[in-house]
């Protein structure tokens, strides 16, 4: 059996394709584009590709891209600051703050201060309550977890009544995706690094999702035949090659449908943000008297 590779990155061009000419009609009426704010604080390589490739696809879809760019000595009183002024800008509708942050910031703090109604990745404690609550309309949905319940639905499978089986439990993937999962009637299971015999959990799930962040995860054996396998992982060889948590080869073997690493949930990610950037520019330009 060789399995369906799900092709991450012509979905999401197809999406930004969409997003391009809903925000193209939002300049016509607003006056102005759709705009994302993107802080970038110290010089983590791949924080400074995630945020290149953020800027690319402000370009492709028509929003306006506000970069700050800070070195790792900026103070947290300092980027409070530029929050703010961000929060007050009437021509920036979304707010990111790439993570992971320098070690002497505090990462909570930050996002917080981010305007609920700008906070385009998500991860405000108020877009967090949403969610749990099931609220659409308040605070925006992570990226991440939302590229992935689109991947769901691009592979034709209905998470209701499907056992998933969620590797990883951060606040950016793993949690809130569990929550969208159960929104969706999936019976879901998180795992992470103290569960015991994850290869059982693994063989009884229909989909499996891997955003722990270990090469070499999800073995062959793991997977049950004709189950669709999701690889959130991003991670560096050696070689300096990206690969995901999942054996990509094993997996095509005996799941139904898997994505690869890179070109899976990376370029959905993206787009997702675009999606709440546009939806953000929708909503406030709704409230305008
Ligand atoms: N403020 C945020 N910080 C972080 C987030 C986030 O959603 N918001 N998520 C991750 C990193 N991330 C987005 O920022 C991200 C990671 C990977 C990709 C991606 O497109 N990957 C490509 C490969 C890119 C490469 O060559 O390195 C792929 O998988 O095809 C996009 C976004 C942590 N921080
Ligand atoms: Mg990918």
């Amino acid at each position: 059996m060789t399995a369906r590779i799900l092709d991450g990155k012509s979905i999401a061009m197809m999406l930004e394709e969409a997003l391009a000419k809903q925000s193209a009609a939002l300049e016509k009426r607003a006056g102005r584009k759709p705009g994302l704010f993107v802080v970038l604080v110290g010089d983590d390589p791949a924080s400074a590709v995630y945020v290149r490739n953020k800027t690319r696809a402000c370009a492709r879809t028509g929003v306006n891209c506000f970069e700050s760019i800070l070195p790792a000595s900026t103070s947290q009183d300092e980027l409070l600051g530029i929050i703010d002024e961000a929060n007050a800008r009437e021509d920036v509708d979304g707010i990111l703050v790439q993570l992971p942050l320098p070690a002497h910031i505090c990462a909570e703090a930050v996002i917080d201060r981010i305007a609920p109604e700008k906070d385009v990745d998500g991860f405000h404690m108020l877009s967090a309550g949403a969610l749990l609550t099931g609220q659409r309309t308040l605070g925006f949905r992570p990226c991440t977890p939302m590229g992935v319940m689109k991947l769901i639905e691009e592979a034709g499978v209905d998470p209701a009544g499907k056992n998933v089986l969620v590797i990883g439990r951060s606040n950016i993937v793993g949690k809130p995706l569990a929550i969208m999962l159960l929104e969706k009637h999936a019976t879901v299971t998180i795992a992470h690094s103290r569960t015991t015999d994850l290869k059982t959990l693994a063989r009884n799930a229909d989909i499996i999702v891997a955003a722990a962040g270990r090469i070499g995860l999800v073995t062959g054996d793991m997977i049950k035949p004709g189950a669709l396998v999701i690889d959130v992982g991003t991670n560096r060889k050696p070689d300096g090659k990206l690969t995901g948590d999942v054996d990509f080869a094993a997996a095509l073997e005996v799941a139904a449908t898997v994505t690869p690493v890179p070109g899976g949930v990376g370029p959905m990610t993206i787009a997702m943000l675009m999606k709440n950037t546009v939806e953000s520019a929708e909503r406030r330009l709704a409230q305008l008297p």
